[in-house]
């Protein structure tokens, strides 16, 4: 099956079936985890720069508000679909859950390679696409942020059109925006941090020095290249890298700033002086201690997750491993750390930001950071008590185990599943 045929949302939905039955939990649980609450598909006229007017298709998927307002990024991909979309808002849900932060899960999407847009036509479609979207939105309702290629100044954008429909600011409707409009301290570098400390604990936990272990990172975004940054301020080599036009490797360690300032100059860290071409795959098979996909989904797939060397994958990216590929991988004895556990740094310092934004009262890069450790850190072990614990579920199982668990005991007392009992006894009450 090729990688642009497999279903994300159909996964998702495997999964979470699963874990219902492990929980036994009544059928209706499954019922309201398995479609979104509610989901907006938007068509949104954009005048370009030569005067042509060209509509864009976007998408906002709300997943599950138990816990609380909805969140999830916004992604500009020209691979986006609705199907992608839902399962982005349902990890959205299970991450939130698995952190123990208060919000629901949403996501959305914008069919578009932002690439081939000028900085003004981005601008008129980001403030088009949240125009469309306004109806759903508000700090109590949904709150979006950045994802695949939006960053602070698509933030800052969404929110001043925000801000232009309301007739008055609220800071508090979108977060990962530049600080000087409400953002947070530590939310640009928040997912990849959350991750390097998924992977230390991981690394902790196997009886691996992170000092002088090896890595190997897919994707060089937010996520990745920052993540490729931390891990070697942690004495890490990180030996590959990859975008979405071709890789770089340099078994005695990369430079990381080097690369960095390579793809600001041509937009590609293929060419990086000092390294030598590698593709994805190779990159996936090299003998390595730590692999982070950082890029999209559906990277790890049972034709290649069998050359993975790594004795930890931690998923920066959403949905990068298929199940096929975590069954070979759980047998090989590669401990994967779930994207809804390593990624949801992010989330967390959006948290943070939002919290920030409703005080309006603003904490320093230190104290962001270490409230976002003592969060990753508990969840991790969490996770992984409760992985240790039972025998029957890999990580991955584990932590949709726990969110859904909190979900549905946040669903049970709202009310949303009648009054007869939907289970035996929670997970929560057995990791104690
Ligand atoms: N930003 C955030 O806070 C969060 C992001 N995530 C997830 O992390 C992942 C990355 O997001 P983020 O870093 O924000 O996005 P960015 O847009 O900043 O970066 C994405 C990176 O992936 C690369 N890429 C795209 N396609 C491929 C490919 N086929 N092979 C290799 N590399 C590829 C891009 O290449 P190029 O540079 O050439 O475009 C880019 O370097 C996504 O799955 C996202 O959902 C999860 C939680 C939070
Ligand atoms: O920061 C957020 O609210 C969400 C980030 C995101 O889209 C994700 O975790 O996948």
């Amino acid at each position: 099956m090729s990688k642009q045929q497999i279903n994300s949302f159909e996964i998702v939905q495997g999964l979470l079936k699963d874990s219902v039955k492990q929980l036994n939990l009544k059928p209706v649980v499954y019922d309201m985890f398995k479609e979104p609450n509610r989901v907006m598909t938007v068509a949104v006229p954009v005048e370009m720069d030569d005067g042509s007017v060209k509509v864009f298709v976007g998408y906002r998927s709300q997943h599950n508000n138990a816990l609380g307002p909805y969140k999830g990024g916004i992604r500009f991909h020209q691979d986006v679909t609705l199907d992608e979309v839902k399962a982005l808002s349902t990890w959205m849900s299970l991450k939130c859950a698995v952190v123990g932060i208060p919000y629901g899960g949403a996501k959305g999407g914008v069919i578009v390679d932002p690439k081939k847009l000028s900085p003004t036509e981005l601008e008129r479609l980001s403030r088009g696409y949240i125009r469309a979207i306004a109806p759903m939105l508000g700090e109590e309702m949904d709150i979006p942020a950045p994802d695949v290629n939006t960053n602070g100044q698509v933030m800052a954008w969404m929110m001043d059109e925000f801000a232009k429909q309301r007739g008055f600011n609220e800071f508090g409707v979108i977060t990962g925006k530049p600080m000087i409009l409400g953002g947070s301290a530590g939310r640009v570098e928040a997912t990849a941090r959350g991750c390097v400390i998924t992977v230390r604990e991981a690394a902790k936990a196997l009886g691996l020095n992170m000092n002088g272990a090896n890595a190997a990172v897919l994707g060089f975004g937010n996520v990745g290249g920052i993540a490729a940054r931390l891990l070697v301020e942690q004495g890490v080599k990180v030996i590959a890298v990859n975008d979405s036009t071709g890789g770089a490797y340099n078994p005695m360690g990369l430079d990381i700033a080097l690369l960095q300032s390579h793809k600001n100059k041509t937009g590609s860290v293929k060419g990086c002086p000092g390294t030598k071409e590698i593709s994805s795959d190779e990159i996936l098979a090299l003998k390595c201690d730590i692999l982070i996909p950082a890029a999209l989904e559906n990277q790890i797939t049972e034709e290649n997750a069998g050359t993975i060397k790594a004795k930890i994958v931690a998923e920066g990216a959403n949905g990068p491993t298929t199940p096929g590929a975590d069954k070979i991988l759980f047998q090989n004895k590669v401990l994967v750390v779930p994207d809804v556990l390593a990624n949801a740094g992010g989330v967390t310092v959006s948290y943070f930001e939002w919290v920030q934004n409703k005080a309006g009262y603003y904490w320093t890069e230190e104290e962001v950071n270490s409230r976002l450790e003592c969060r990753m850190v508990e969840a991790f072990n969490c996770v992984y008590g409760l992985f240790k614990k039972r025998r029957d579920v890999d990580m991955r199982g584990a932590a949709y185990l726990l969110a859904v668990d909190r979900i549905t005991e946040g669903m049970r007392l709202r009310g949303w599943l009648g009054h007869k009992s939907v289970y035996e006894s929670r997970v929560e009450d057995k990791l104690a």
